[in-house]
């Protein structure tokens, strides 16, 4: 079973709101903010330079391409919300920020051909604006999304919920050092092997270090329930805050339904895919910092599974939460993992 530390219910009154900072600085990096390098790398994202870069093609209408394809080749969902938010936020003044989006996934996404993004500016009120953007390929949406965006309002209403607390980044390895561990054992079978080496070769721009790495690989039953520390590739910088809720939109999709698998080591998933995503933004962060990502299933039936998930400031602010319900097709594993 997955412990988390001290849970996360109680209620805490340290958020740290918008109202208070505008600012992405977080207090140990603002006297080398400048410095790409201590970050991850000199390289800009390349979830900046190219994923969440859309092309204008007319008033309202973007073109987005691809970077990484899934194994399922779909489109990766958390593409697709992170082009439609970018699309929807080039319509909204500086002053408002994305602090919700609700998405459903109608279609399978083409990797063969790029995406469209369709804005409709649903309205803009007084202090709350909302986007209505479909994703188009083939002649045909493949995602519906809306996104609410709001200027910054002062509140003393002001909690949360408490991080868990679990090692630093620092302590934990990577996805691909875990990897070439288990590439290392002896009694590795040649099917494993091949699927790991495959794994090691897709250029996922996102980092990702598991708190607990054998509950993130289902090699035993575990409580639906999973941490990790995730962050953007290459480097993003401080600046533009409604970046940052786009490239979370991308990470966010990331290993999320998952989630919903760990009770169940003995079935593999023949058909899993994201229904719908939802996510809140509630304070300030930068993507290409680690952040942690605790990740829950309350409910799995029907082939289908909910997954909720919390994004962490490392300083223990919460950052975003999201939602997701996902098919679940499964079949019974015949071999047991030798992981
Ligand atoms: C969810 C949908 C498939 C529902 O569409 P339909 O209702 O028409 O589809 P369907 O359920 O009838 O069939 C879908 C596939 O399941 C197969 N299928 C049908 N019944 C089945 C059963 N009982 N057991 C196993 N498989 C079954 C079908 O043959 C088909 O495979 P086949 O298609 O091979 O013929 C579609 O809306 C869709 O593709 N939406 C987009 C979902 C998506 O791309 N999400 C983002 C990526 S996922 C992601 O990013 C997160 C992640 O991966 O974790």
């Amino acid at each position: 079973m997955e412990e988390k530390g001290d849970g996360s219910s109680g209620l805490t009154n340290n958020c740290d709101l918008p109202e208070d900072s505008g600012s992405l600085k977080s207090p140990d990096e603002e006297s080398s903010e400048n410095s790409a390098a201590q970050y991850n790398g000199d390289l800009k994202s390349v979830l900046v330079t190219s994923v969440l870069n859309l092309e204008e093609l007319d008033v309202d209408l973007y073109r987005g391409t691809h970077h990484w394809v899934p194994r399922s080749q779909r489109l990766f969902g958390g593409q697709i919300v992170g082009q439609a938010l970018v699309a929807a936020a080039k319509s909204v003044s500086d002053n408002l920020y994305a602090h919700s989006l609700h998405c459903y996934f109608v279609r399978a996404g083409d990797p063969k051909v790029p995406v469209l993004y369709q804005v409709d500016r649903t309205r803009d009120g007084r202090s709350f604006t909302v986007r209505s953007v479909k994703a188009i390929q083939h002649g045909q949406p493949i995602l519906i999304c809306q996104a609410s965006f709001h200027k910054l309002q002062p509140s003393p209403l002001q909690h949360q919920f408490t991080m868990p607390v679990v090692p630093p980044p620092e302590d934990l390895l990577t996805v691909e050092e875990l990897i070439h561990i288990y590439l290392s054992k002896p009694d590795l079978a040649e099917k494993s092997k091949q699927g790991l080496n495959k794994l090691l070769a897709n250029e996922v721009p996102i980092e990702i270090k598991p708190v607990h790495p054998p509950h993130f690989y289902r090699l035993a039953a575990a409580d639906p329930k999973k941490l990790f520390w995730v962050r953007a590739r290459g480097y993003i910088g401080e600046g533009n805050i409604k970046l940052h809720c786009c490239v979370a939109a991308y990470v966010s999709d990331f290993a999320f339904l998952g989630t919903a698998l760990l009770p169940y080591p003995n079935y593999r998933a023949q058909f899993s895919a994201s229904l719908d995503h939802a996510m809140w933004f509630h304070n300030t962060f930068r993507s290409d910092e680690w952040m942690l990502y605790e990740c829950e299933s309350p409910w799995a039936g029907g082939s289908r599974g909910l997954v909720q998930g919390r994004l962490w400031r490392r300083d223990g602010v919460l950052a975003a939460s999201c939602s997701q319900e996902g098919v679940l097709r499964v079949k019974p594993v015949t071999e047991p993992s030798k992981l």
